[in-house]
């Protein structure tokens, strides 16, 4: 038989009717001995009993069937039957009203620890002056104690040796973007209180992107006349979004719980961001991590990569080049933020710390990446990569350094539809210190640097080629590079033009002497007002979006005010002249309008002309109608939107 316990306790136990006293009372039956109260409700609703005058509530003489066996609640059934739910009925605390607790179980130290200050202390205050129960709360329930997931066994800064960042000041200060500070509203700072709702933002659940209904397939769209239009034209397409939203969700994404330490020099939150699980690099051959992190001083996310050195930086003087390295600003060079070493992975480690390009990829996994969508190599797509690279190489060379290592294609980055960077700038410059020494002495600084500049063009000149033979057989690949330039003209897969093969060759000549600028101006200048002419298409493109979004925003607040306005259910002003009845005609002008055949008008379009209207306020004028079509009222878009300014105002000032 179910029971349920609700209920149970309002029903009149069946041992009382049948006997007229139930011996389980007081030990465990759950339903109700009261009998004044059920025969008042038996008696409301016409029993007999009641009818009879029977003011003991029942008729002990009834006839009943002795025989019948007795009906025997026990709380033993009722727990076990919900023993199996959670929480379980045998594991609910008992309540212990706060009168029973002995005040001196320190009842203030759980206040402070639980951070439940406010209403204990006011029961500990009260406890001084008065022999009034010590205590509101059940001392004997366990308290909430946030982790402080941030403790400072890893201070900000208190690790660093070397560094040429200049020195950080948010170490226990009021910046709000270190993970331990957070305001309360006194005032004061709360360690630990971010970390609860730091906690709670890793517990989200992924956006599900299946939610924004995508486009129908063109086949099934409806062929619309040419001043028609659709809903999913008027809105930022949906893989753009996606791919927004993922740039959005990537970013912010931590890692409640891991072995990372908590803090690197001034950077937080770690979460590692390498895709391959070998630990040592191709490109430097040891070990190096990558990590996206959020900075205390700016709160902005960062890339810090990891490196385990080979040989102990004592000094500054191997990041004598990171200061340069900060002043090179290049549209496809990722910004170099600052370099250190760190003892908070344990051991000495080289820090060095980018800008951070959320969800990108290498140009090796952009183009080989095996078992999932890859993109295809175009001829278009290797001069935009040309065009890109010499850029940077030029800035690069501008400021006396040069790419490096940073030239490879796993450290090319692919941030953006085509779009490529040099990430890892710098790390050659550090850890190739000592060999550097010793060639800086035998070539001399300037010398030094024409000899990398010059290995520059050859990596560039070898990337383009490892690229540009992925359009041949994979079997055809391991061969010099002029046998190479020519499987490209006969065997490759696309058409490459005789343009393309002379700008390849020319890069991977092996002259002493090379002059990127001129090579640009001969080789890229015609390509370049192609990539330009398709930038500012793009450029327009993501403006359009840009504006399409803006008016989003600015219907959403509209659509907004008006909600919290029409149909308030405390709204006073509902008579037939009032201005909030106006706002609830306009709404129905708006939305609830029919055509001439009784068929409710859903055009999307009409809405965001008419909200358009009414947020720009113009002096056009409309015919409101009631809907018993009794009453009408002419007014302007102007006027409406005085109303619902005046009455929002009204509404806010009234908070
Ligand atoms: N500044 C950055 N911001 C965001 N992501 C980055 C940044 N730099 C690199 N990445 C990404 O981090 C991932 C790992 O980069 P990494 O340079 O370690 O590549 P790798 O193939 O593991 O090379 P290696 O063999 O040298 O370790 C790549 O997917 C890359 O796109």
């Amino acid at each position: 038989m179910n029971i349920n316990l609700d209920t149970a306790k309002d029903t009149l136990c069946k041992n009382i009717l049948i006997y007229g006293y139930c011996k389980y009372e007081n030990k465990g039956c759950v339903f109700s001995h009261n009998t004044k109260a059920a025969a008042g409700a038996v008696g409301a609703g016409g029993s007999q009993g009641a009818a009879n005058g029977n003011s003991g509530g029942f008729d002990a003489k009834r006839k009943f069937n002795f025989n019948t066996p007795s009906f025997q609640p026990s709380v033993q059934n009722v727990t076990n039957k919900f023993a199996a739910l959670s929480p379980r009925v045998n594991d609910i605390p008992v309540f212990v009203p706060g009168g029973s607790a002995p005040p001196s179980t320190g009842s203030s130290g759980v206040a402070n620890s639980s951070g439940l200050s406010a209403p204990t202390s006011r029961g500990a205050d009260s406890a001084d002056q008065t022999d009034a129960p010590a205590k509101k709360f059940n001392v004997s329930t366990p308290i909430f104690m946030p982790s402080n997931i941030y403790g400072s066994e890893f201070p900000a800064g208190s690790e660093t040796n070397n560094s040429i960042a200049p020195p950080t000041s948010n170490g226990g200060s009021n910046n709000p973007y270190f993970p331990g500070n957070s305001m309360v509203p006194g005032g004061t700072m709360t360690p630990g209180a971010s970390e609860v709702f730091y906690q709670q933002q890793a517990a989200t659940y992924p956006l599900q992107y299946h939610l924004y209904a995508p486009a129908p397939p063109p086949r099934l769209t409806f062929p619309l006349p040419p001043h028609e239009t659709n809903a999913n034209l008027m809105f930022i397409p949906n893989d753009l979004r996606e791919s927004l939203q993922k740039k959005n969700e990537a970013t912010l994404q931590t890692i409640p719980r891991s072995n990372l330490p908590d803090h690197v020099n001034t950077y937080h939150s770690l979460v590692p961001i390498d895709k391959t699980y070998e630990p040592n690099s191709e490109v430097w051959g040891i070990p190096t991590s990558l990590y996206k992190v959020f900075s205390n001083v700016d709160g902005n996310a960062y890339a810090i990569r990891k490196i385990d050195l080979t040989f102990p930086i004592i000094n500054e003087l191997p990041f004598r080049t990171i200061r340069k390295w900060k002043t090179v600003k290049n549209s496809n060079v990722v910004q170099v933020q600052e370099a250190f070493t760190t003892m908070a992975f344990g051991a000495s480690k080289l820090i060095i710390a980018y800008d951070y390009y959320p969800n990108s990829n290498t140009l090796v996994e952009h183009h080989r990446r095996i078992g999932t969508r890859t993109e295809p190599i175009t001829e278009d797509i290797m001069w935009n990569y040309t065009i890109q690279l010499v850029n940077a190489l030029v800035a690069i060379h501008e400021k006396g350094l040069a790419a490096r290592s940073s030239l490879s294609l796993s450290k090319i980055i692919v941030t953006n539809k085509n779009r490529v960077r040099l990430s890892s700038c710098g790390i050659s410059d550090i850890i190739d210190f000592e060999k550097d020494e010793e060639e800086i002495g035998r070539l001399g600084g300037q010398g030094f640097i024409n000899k990398l500049q010059r290995e520059d063009v050859h990596r560039l000149g070898r990337v383009l080629m490892e690229l540009s033979a992925m359009t041949i057989s994979p079997n055809l690949r391991n061969t010099d590079k002029l046998s190479l330039l020519g499987l490209l003209r006969t065997a490759s897969t696309l058409n490459f033009s005789s343009e393309y093969i002379e700008m390849l060759t020319k890069l991977n000549e092996d002259s002493e002497h090379f002059d990127l600028v001129q090579f640009r101006q001969i080789y890229l200048s015609s390509r370049a007002f192609k990539l330009l002419n398709e930038l500012q298409n793009s450029n327009d493109y993501i403006e359009s979006q840009l504006g399409s979004e803006l008016e989003n925003a600015r219907l959403f607040r509209l659509m907004a005010k008006l909600n919290f306005i029409i149909d308030r259910p405390q709204a006073k002003d509902w008579n037939e002249n009032g201005n909030k009845y106006v706002l609830k005609l306009f709404r129905d002008y708006v939305f609830f309008q029919y055509d001439e055949f009784g068929k409710p008008i859903t055009d999307l379009s009409r809405v965001l002309v008419s909200l358009n209207k009414l947020d720009a306020g113009i002096d056009e004028k409309i015919l409101l109608v009631s809907r018993d079509e009794k009453s009408c009222i002419m007014v302007s878009y102007k006027e409406v939107r005085d109303m619902v300014d005046s009455i929002f105002r009204t509404l806010t000032r009234d908070r």
